[in-house]
């Protein structure tokens, strides 16, 4: 069954950017990566496939639900973080994280472990963290309650190198336990170490979508190198 489905879904900016008509299905339990450069359109997607926009046309469905005509029944069993996390700067990020857990009806429990597997202080007023522990404190959010689809924006964006590899190790537990993840992402090398399925979007339009062992097995295994002279000589060159 499909976790995820977007059927010609589309949204259009006045000035003419956003989302061409765009179909896709993420299997329950997978981890799919959604990728491209600045601009592609990556947020548009994932804000109008959460029912924050209203699409031009199509529609999706996550969990059998009509996202824009179910959007509370929606919001209740999604994870969200969004690309730009917005916190109330007076507040603790354990103020925080337990606010949200009451508005969830869960314990903030899990959300405090994570943070402390994230190197989160939480005791930290989050006006005062920086981007990566803000970015941090969103993801420990959406992961509250361990809802069934999570939907990521760019959470890896602004992270040290640990704290990236942590949540990827997050996401693979929640792989795991059958949840079913929507990741976007500019790096393919980061999401092929966690993604099941891959897509690709260009300029508002999908370009690929595959498994990764297609798209590895698509990608150049060795590169040849030919010298314009001997190698010794070029050497010498660059030594002089
Ligand atoms: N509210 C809006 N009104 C008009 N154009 C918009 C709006 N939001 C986004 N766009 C345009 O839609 C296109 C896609 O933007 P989007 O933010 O979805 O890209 P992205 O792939 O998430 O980029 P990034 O990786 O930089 O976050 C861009 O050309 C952007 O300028």
């Amino acid at each position: 069954m499909n976790a995820i489905t977007l059927d010609g879904l589309s949204k259009q900016f006045a000035g003419g950017a956003g989302l061409q008509p765009t179909s896709l299905s993420v299997p329950t339990g997978q981890v799919f990566g959604f990728l491209g450069q600045n601009g592609a359109g990556k947020t548009t997607t994932i804000r109008t496939l959460l029912g924050f926009l209203r699409p031009t046309a199509g529609q999706a469905q996550i969990l059998g639900h009509d996202v824009w005509h179910n959007r509370a029944a929606v919001h209740a069993r999604v994870g969200y973080l969004p690309g730009e996390v917005k916190l109330r700067p007076g507040h603790t990020a354990r103020e925080v994280l337990t606010r949200a857990a009451a508005l969830r009806r869960v314990s903030p429990q899990g959300a405090l472990q994570t943070a402390e597997r994230l190197g989160l202080d939480v005791s930290r007023r989050v006006g005062t963290l920086s981007k990566g522990n803000r970015q941090k404190v969103g993801l420990c959010a959406a992961l509250l309650g361990d809802p069934e689809v999570l939907i990521l924006d760019e959470p890896t964006d602004g992270l040290d190198p640990l704290a990236q590899a942590t949540v990827l190790a997050l996401l693979r537990e929640a792989r795991a336990q059958g949840r079913t993840v929507f990741l976007s992402s500019h790096v393919l090398s980061e999401v092929e170490h966690v993604a099941d399925q891959v897509a690709i979007l260009r300029g508002g339009r999908l370009v690929r979508q595959e498994t990764l062992s297609t798209l590895r097995a698509g990608l150049p295994q060795r590169l040849s190198v030919r010298f314009a002279r001997p190698r010794a000589a070029t050497w010498a060159r660059c030594r002089a």
